[in-house]
């Protein structure tokens, strides 16, 4: 599928463009009744070639929502999600499947996003050194013949952002939590990656619930809160007003 535009714009071009997102989920409360979640309220903004974005808020705020909405992998209600290019959603749901060997994944999650089998073969060494997972050599065990679902949460983590991260430069990459998860020699590695990413003109997208993480991986941040965008600006400034906003004990409004 031709990706319109793909790879030509500027840095500074819009790559992700919310226009009024609504959201909503529909919540089955019992035989043939429903409860509507108004998950993301109205949120808006624009962003660019070369930023790197963090989504923060508290728990149920909307964040992992807008990620998908951005991803393409949830309608709107109202409103409209532009994307440059095709974002790639990686995340600790990413759909691999845990039957088959991290082998097999490696070449099925290239195969979603669209790449070629030769090129796929050709990156597969370089995506399972991304990973850091044991792959027979050295005498050590080989971690990626093994069915997926044998794989801690760390190890699993680790392919999926190693696959999604090293397979190809994403126009838009949206990371849910991924560096979360494996230890700090992963973590730093994921951070290098996502700093090249972003200096090869693309856009990263983090939700994570470390600030820490939050302002070492991006220069600009976006609160959510009970699905509204409180705030919109330079990561300091936003992780700051919003960890005075959980001090000061102050609860979000109700859905
Ligand atoms: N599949 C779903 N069906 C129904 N409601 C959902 C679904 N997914 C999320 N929600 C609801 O939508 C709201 C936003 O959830 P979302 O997962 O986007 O928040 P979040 O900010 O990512 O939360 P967290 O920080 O806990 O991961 C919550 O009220 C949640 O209960």
């Amino acid at each position: 599928m031709a990706d319109p535009g793909a790879g030509a714009a500027a840095p500074g071009a819009p790559t992700v463009i919310a226009d009024a997102v609504h959201i909503a989920y529909t919540v089955p409360t019992g035989p043939g009744t429903h409860r509507r979640v108004h998950a993301v309220r109205g949120v808006g903004f624009v962003a660019r070639r070369g930023e790197s974005i963090g989504l923060i808020g508290s728990n149920g705020s909307g964040k992992s929502t807008l990620l998908k909405a951005i991803a393409g992998l949830q309608q709107t209600e109202s409103g409209r999600v532009y994307t440059r290019g095709r974002p790639a959603l990686l995340g600790v749901d990413a759909a691999l499947m845990g039957d088959l060997s991290g082998e097999r994944n490696v070449i099925l999650g290239g195969l979603a996003m669209g790449m070629s089998r030769s090129g796929i073969a050709s990156r597969y060494e370089g995506i399972v050194d991304f990973s850091g997972l044991p792959d027979g050599r050295d005498g050590r065990e080989n971690a990626l013949a093994r069915p997926m679902r044998t794989y801690s949460s760390g190890m699993a983590a680790r392919l999926r952002f190693a696959i999604a991260a090293t397979a190809r430069s994403h126009d838009v990459l949206l990371v849910d939590e991924a560096l979360a998860t494996g230890d700090a020699r992963f973590q730093r590695r994921s951070r290098r990656r996502i700093d090249e990413l972003r200096a090869a003109a693309g856009t990263v997208f983090l939700v994570a619930h470390s600030h820490a993480t939050i302002r070492e991986t991006c220069d600009r941040a976006l609160w959510l809160e009970a699905g509204t965008l409180r705030m919109d600006g330079p990561a300091e400034e936003v992780t700051a007003a919003y960890e005075e906003f959980t001090r000061t004990g102050a609860t979000p409004p109700d859905e």
